[in-house]
């Protein structure tokens, strides 16, 4: 299985885990004892002792909070316990590690949780609700997540902050906690990387509690962090022997107008490695295109059938169109041409435009391994307004034209039509700026030039670019982007070769 350790499984994969390594003779016990110390140990190491409120739910994530209870207790921590629902409801592990919990049990009202919210703790554990949250926060629990969140009282929470769902990030009702930091065990979730869940996490730590990898075989999940370990080894190297042509040849279509767009993804796509970078560009916006970037290898198509009769060449192993390229009949007909022509093809910006509404002609015209990369904006016109998570939507959406799509943003989301996904954590909020998107595409379609499959030249791209802005800060502009690529490249070699 490729990169285990970054796979994410949703709560329900997570409960067959727990299940699995039970089978295995790991006693569920155990698991949770380590699941509790593995949260004691977090806040310890954040916090000096203080009056810690432990909010216990009534399901195995409280029992969660009954171990971290005992734990801090133990090392002398001042801490108060207080329980939604019965004690004697308790079941399993959690009534096991309850009974071991000498301190006292006070039960949690609505007035007990805001009070000693209010006027006692310095530091609250959220054992509320973990993977096991089925509707939105009500009543006692309710009120002292508002509480909480009222007095920014900083918090851990246990498995995922109590009102998030793990799966889809967003809260299952109006309310979350919005926590210092959460400790999730064995492998993340989606929640925590997709918005605004990564947020509500706070600081995320992940826990081994000695759930065993090998159960992640029979689970089988599809989704991962987006990550080196993800597509390393399909990154391709120049050695001595090597010639521009082994690493492709990547036709940019140039747009009359916009032709910054253009030339960003032309100087990123040179960065990345592509062996050769061509342009095809209407006569009236050839010399721009030339003046700016030396190595672009500019050519004419004044028309359609003129860029279609570029593609005959077939060294030409990578088409980029869509950044700067308009959205007139000529730019949808040059789209056409490059689907119809079987090369791999990233469609981004106007061209993905070039077909709102209608994602089923897109679908239908395409004949070789295809790339889409819309934002939020893009996606909304080409498919129109979906239902679901972003993971959800992202995935339907590439099964349904059959290609790989990245639904870009803080999280972006890299989906194969078979069903694998990526999910990106590894992006400056920076990249939020004009041209960003086309230098990706750039990236993108030079890996896809070199060979590499859709979905790992979608998820190595997106990861790139992000690692690329990283520490740049408040400033930057996507005409820093394209010269800070060779850098990640290097360690990404290095690495490899490690
Ligand atoms: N062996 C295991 O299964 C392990 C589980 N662990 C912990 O167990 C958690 C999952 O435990 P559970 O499946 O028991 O689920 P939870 O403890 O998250 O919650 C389930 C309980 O909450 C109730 N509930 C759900 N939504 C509610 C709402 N809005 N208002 C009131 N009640 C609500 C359910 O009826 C059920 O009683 C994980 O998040 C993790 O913290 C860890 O201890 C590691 C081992
Ligand atoms: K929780």
């Amino acid at each position: 299985m490729k990169a285990p350790e970054n796979l994410l499984l949703t709560t329900k994969e997570m409960g067959r885990a727990d299940r699995a390594a039970v089978e295995r003779g790991v006693p569920g016990a155990e698991l949770m004892a380590a699941a509790g110390l593995a949260v004691a140990r977090c806040v310890e190491r954040r916090w000096a002792p203080c009056r810690t409120l432990v909010l216990c739910g009534p399901g195995n994530n409280g029992g969660d909070g009954f171990v971290a209870a005992r734990v801090l207790a133990a090392a002398g921590w001042p801490v108060r316990l207080l329980l939604l629902g019965d004690r004697d409801a308790l079941r399993g592990d959690a009534a096991h590690h309850a009974a071991l919990w000498e301190g006292a049990v006070e039960p949690l009202s609505e007035a007990a949780g805001r009070a000693a919210v209010e006027d006692w703790a310095d530091l609250a554990i959220d054992a509320l609700f973990g993977a096991g949250l089925s509707r939105a926060l009500e009543g006692p629990a309710a009120a002292v997540v508002e509480a909480l969140n009222r007095k920014a009282l900083p918090s851990v929470a246990v498995d995922v902050p109590s009102g998030l769902s793990g799966d889809s990030g967003r809260p299952l009702g109006a309310l979350c906690l919005r926590a210092t930091a959460t400790v999730t065990f064995f492998r993340k979730k989606p929640g925590h990387l997709l918005l605004p869940g990564r947020q509500l996490c706070g600081d995320l730590e992940l826990a081994q509690i000695g759930v065993p990898a090998a159960v992640l075989e029979e689970i089988a999940p599809s989704v991962w962090e987006n990550a080196p370990p993800l597509w390393r080894d399909r990154l391709r190297w120049r050695d001595p022997a090597s010639h521009k042509y082994d690493f492709g040849h990547l036709l940019i279509a140039g747009g009359r107008v916009m032709t910054g767009a253009a030339r960003l993804a032309a100087r990123a796509a040179l960065r990345c490695g592509a062996g050769l970078v061509s342009l095809a560009a209407p006569e009236a916006a050839r010399g721009t295109y030339q003046q700016r970037l030396d190595s672009l290898i500019v050519l004419p198509a004044d028309t359609p059938e003129a860029y279609a009769a570029l593609l005959e060449d077939r060294r030409k192993s990578a088409l980029l169109l869509g950044p700067g390229l308009g959205t007139d009949p000529a730019a949808r007909l040059q789209v056409e041409a490059a689907l119809a022509s079987g090369r791999a093809t990233l469609l981004d910006a106007d061209a993905l435009t070039c077909f709102a509404g209608a994602p089923q002609d897109l679908a239908a015209r395409r004949k070789g391994p295809l790339v889409v990369t819309p934002h939020e904006g893009e996606f909304a016109r080409l498919f129109g307004e979906r239902g679901g998570d972003k993971l959800q939507r992202a995935r339907a959406a590439a099964a349904e034209i059959g290609g790989t799509l990245v639904l870009k943003g803080y999280d972006s989301v890299v989906a194969a039509p078979d069903g694998r996904a990526a999910i990106n954590a590894a992006a400056p909020p920076e990249l939020a700026t004009a041209g960003a998107g086309d230098v990706l595409s750039g990236v993108i379609a030079a890996l896809l030039a070199q060979g590499l499959p859709p979905f790992e030249a979608a998820a190595a791209g997106v990861w790139i670019q992000g690692r690329a802005a990283q520490d740049f800060g408040p400033g930057l502009i996507a005409d820093d982007i394209p010269d800070r690529l060779p850098a990640v490249l290097s360690i990404l070699q290095a690495e490899g070769a490690a």
